[in-house]
């Protein structure tokens, strides 16, 4: 007999959610406008922050471990340049053994928070072949190929307080704040390094093979990454305005006669390098956002 596949909400319902955003409203003074997801090797932007209250993701209640190196798993509130801030230093990824709705869970979380605008970051692979190792790219638009087939964040009953059953995807990535992000790299001088592109979510852990970085290229991806694209769509389910960059880290390997063979230390290294640009980058963007309706300056 075949079973009735039901997606529980068991745990991310919208009254799970708010009783962990009171939890934290009860211990963190902040009340904050932006949140920040940090990419593998990113936790520093974290460090930015002013004032800190952080805290231990076990600490919270009902809250996701983070499991892969380079993800400290702290959750931080304080201020950047002035505005109230909360970051993840940590996310979650689908190979972590995470049910999608779980590694989102936070993007609502947020939301019940007061938060307006979300800036994700993370580290992927370069399938433009235009694209160096260490440049930034300006994700305007993403391709979730295992929510096609039904991994999705929204799959399940929906909640009208979150969002509507069938929300728009043509405009995930806020095009003010891309251009903002434009102007910013602009002037702190980055322009030789700053791209933009199509970022494409897989499943991970193991990368991808030449031939999956040839389809992907092919499909119109310029960078290919395991996260980012899930809390996209969950933050703007739920109201918030996105912004989001990819660390491009290594370059996918797309010839069979290539030697290079992808790898999460290097992914480290070269976040490690741009570090300090990174944190330069996201806090002025951070400070060029308009406080109250956030609207761009
Ligand atoms: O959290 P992000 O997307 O930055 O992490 C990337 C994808 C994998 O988790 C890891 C591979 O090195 O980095
Ligand atoms: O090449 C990659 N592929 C997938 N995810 C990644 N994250 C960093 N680099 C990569």
């Amino acid at each position: 007999m075949h079973k009735r596949h039901v997606v529980c909400s068991r745990g991310y319902s919208y009254e799970d959610c708010q009783a962990t955003a009171d939890w934290l409203l009860a211990q963190a003074a902040v009340r904050p406008q932006v949140a920040i997801v940090c990419g593998s090797g990113m936790g520093g932007l974290a460090d930015t922050l002013k004032d800190q209250v952080a805290f231990n993701y076990k600490d919270i209640p009902n809250f996701p471990l983070s499991t892969v190196p380079g993800h400290a798993g702290r959750l931080v509130f304080g201020t950047l340049k002035g505005r109230p801030c909360v970051c993840m230093q940590g996310r979650f990824h689908l190979y972590e053994g995470y049910p999608v709705q779980k590694i989102t869970k936070p993007m609502r979380i947020f939301a019940l928070l007061g938060v307006e605008t979300v800036i994700l970051t993370n580290a992927a692979g370069g399938l433009n072949q235009d694209f160096k190792v260490g440049d930034i790219m300006i994700i305007k638009d993403h391709l979730n190929i295992a929510g096609f087939a039904g991994n999705h964040p929204l799959v399940g009953p929906n909640d009208d307080r979150f969002g509507v059953r069938f929300p728009c995807m043509s405009d995930a990535y806020d095009r003010d704040l891309q251009q903002l992000a434009l102007d910013v790299g602009q002037d702190l001088g980055y322009g030789d390094f700053l791209r933009d592109g199509v970022y494409c979510v897989v499943g991970g852990p193991s990368f991808e093979t030449i031939a999956e970085c040839r389809m992907l290229h092919k499909l119109g991806a310029d960078a290919v990454g395991m996260s980012t694209v899930h809390e996209t769509i969950v933050a703007r389910h739920c109201g918030m305005r996105v912004f989001a960059l990819s660390l491009i880290t290594n370059k996918a390997v797309m010839e069979y006669d290539s030697e290079e063979k992808a790898n999460h230390e290097e992914v480290l290294e070269t976040s490690r390098v741009r570090a300090s640009q990174l944190e330069k980058f996201v806090s002025n963007l951070v400070s060029r956002i308009k406080p109250s309706k956030l609207s761009n300056s």
